[in-house]
C-alpha cells in the first residue's frame, strides 16, 4: 500500500504585481475595463482612469504624455474598438485603424513612461478560421482568418507581435491574453452592434413584452461560440498581472461551448419567453467554433466562478435595472 505524504511547504510566488499598485485601466467604462477596475480595486489596487471624453488614446502624443504624468506601474489595454459580427464586417475600417492606433499610442507610451507591466487583450478570433478544437495558442498564424472579422483579428494580431518585440528588444514585463466571447454587466445591448448574448436577451425580452409569437435570430444557430463572465475574465487578468511574464499569449476562456440554438434555449428559458425561434439565414454565421484549449492558464491555478446560466440571469438583472424596469 503506498501513502500519499504531504510534500515540502510550498513558497508562497512572488506577486508581479507589488501590493498597492497602481494601475492604469484604458478603456474603464467598457464591459471589459469596468469589471477589471472593480477586480483590482477590490485588491487594494489604485486604479487610475480617464474617459474617452478626455484622452483619446489613438492620439499617440497626448496618450504618452498623460502616461509620463500619472507613471502607472502597470496599464491594462482595454480599450478597443469592439462590436458583434455585423458591426466588424460592416466597419472594418475602423475595427483595423482604430485598434492599431490604440495599441500603438498605448503600448509605446506606456514603454516611453517607464510602465513595467502591461497586459493586452486581444481576441479568441485572431486564430485560424478552421483551427483544430478546442485551439491551442500555438495555432496563431497557422491558417486563413474567419473573413467576418479579419479586419479585427489582424490588428489583434498586430498587438500581440508588438508586445513580444517590446520583451524581446528591450526585455520589457509585457504580456497578451486572449479572451473567448464574453458577457456580463457593463455589456453593449445595441441590436444592430452587439454581440449575440446582449442581443438574445434583448430580442427574447422585448419580444414577451410584446407579445410577439417568434423571434428572429441570425445565421442558422449552428455555430458554436464559448462564454466566460466578465468577472471571471477580471479575475483571469490580475491573475496574469500577477503571475505570468512569458512572450506566448494566454487563452482565457470557460472550456466550454454550445451552439447559438442552445443559447436561444437558455435565453429563452432566463427571459421566460415562450414563442418560436426564427434562423435568418442571409446573416452571417461567422466562424464555424472557436473554443479555446485553457490549460495554459489553467496551470496558473485560474477557474471560472460563473455558471452559464446564472451569469445570463444576473446580466438579464443588470440590464433590466439600467433600463429602470
Ligand atoms: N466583449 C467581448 O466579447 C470580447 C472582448 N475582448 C477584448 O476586450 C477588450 C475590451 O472589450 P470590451 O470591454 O468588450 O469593449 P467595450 O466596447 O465594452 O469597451 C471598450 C472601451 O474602450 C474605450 N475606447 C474605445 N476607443 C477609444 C479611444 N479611441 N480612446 C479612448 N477610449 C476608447 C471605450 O470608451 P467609451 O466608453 O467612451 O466608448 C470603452 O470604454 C478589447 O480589447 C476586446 O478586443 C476580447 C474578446 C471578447
Ligand atoms: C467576440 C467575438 O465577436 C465576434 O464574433 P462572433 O462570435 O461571430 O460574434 P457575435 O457574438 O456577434 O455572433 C455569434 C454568433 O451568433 C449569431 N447570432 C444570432 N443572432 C444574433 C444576434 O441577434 N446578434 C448577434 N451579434 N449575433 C447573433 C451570429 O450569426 C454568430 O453566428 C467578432 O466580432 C469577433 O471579432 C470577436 O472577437
Amino acid at each position: 500500500m503506498t501513502t500519499d505524504l504531504p510534500g515540502p511547504p510550498q513558497e508562497p510566488v512572488p506577486s508581479l504585481l507589488r501590493p498597492g499598485a497602481r494601475v492604469f485601466v484604458a478603456g474603464h467604462r467598457g464591459l471589459v475595463g469596468s469589471a477589471v477596475a472593480r477586480r483590482l480595486t477590490a485588491e487594494g489596487h489604485d486604479v487610475i482612469t480617464c474617459g474617452r471624453d478626455r484622452l483619446d488614446l489613438r492620439d499617440a502624443e497626448r496618450t504618452a504624455a498623460f502616461l509620463r504624468r500619472t507613471h502607472p506601474d502597470a496599464v491594462v489595454l482595454a480599450a478597443a474598438r469592439v462590436g458583434g459580427i455585423m458591426a466588424n464586417s460592416t466597419y472594418p475600417v475602423q475595427f483595423i485603424e482604430d485598434n492599431l492606433r490604440i495599441q500603438l499610442s498605448v503600448i509605446a507610451g506606456a514603454h516611453a513612461a517607464g510602465t513595467e507591466r502591461l497586459l493586452f487583450l486581444g481576441s479568441s478570433c485572431i486564430y485560424p478560421k478552421l483551427a483544430p478544437q478546442p485551439i491551442p495558442e500555438s495555432a496563431l498564424l497557422t491558417g486563413p482568418l474567419e473573413p467576418t472579422n479579419e479586419a479585427y483579428a489582424l490588428a489583434k494580431i498586430a498587438g500581440i507581435v508588438q508586445i513580444q518585440s517590446y520583451r524581446h528588444q528591450y526585455g520589457a514585463s509585457y504580456i497578451s491574453a486572449m479572451p473567448t466571447n464574453l458577457y456580463g454587466p457593463g455589456d453593449s445591448f445595441d441590436l444592430e452592434t452587439s454581440h449575440v448574448l446582449p442581443a438574445l436577451i434583448r430580442r427574447f425580452h422585448e419580444a414577451r413584452h410584446r407579445g410577439a409569437p417568434a423571434v428572429t435570430l441570425w445565421g442558422s444557430g449552428n455555430p458554436r461560440r464559448e462564454f466566460l463572465h466578465v468577472d471571471d475574465l477580471a479575475a483571469a487578468c490580475v491573475l496574469l498581472l500577477e503571475r505570468y511574464d512569458e512572450d506566448a499569449p494566454v487563452n482565457v476562456g470557460s472550456g466550454e461551448d454550445l451552439t447559438i440554438r442552445e443559447l436561444a434555449s437558455v435565453v429563452g428559458d432566463v427571459t421566460s419567453y415562450q414563442g418560436e425561434v426564427v434562423w435568418d439565414t442571409a446573416k452571417p454565421d461567422g466562424t464555424p467554433r472557436k473554443l479555446l484549449d485553457v490549460s495554459r492558464l489553467a496551470a496558473l491555478g485560474f477557474k471560472p466562478r460563473i455558471a452559464l446560466r446564472e451569469g445570463i440571469a444576473g446580466t438579464y438583472s443588470w440590464w433590466l435595472r439600467q433600463r429602470g424596469a
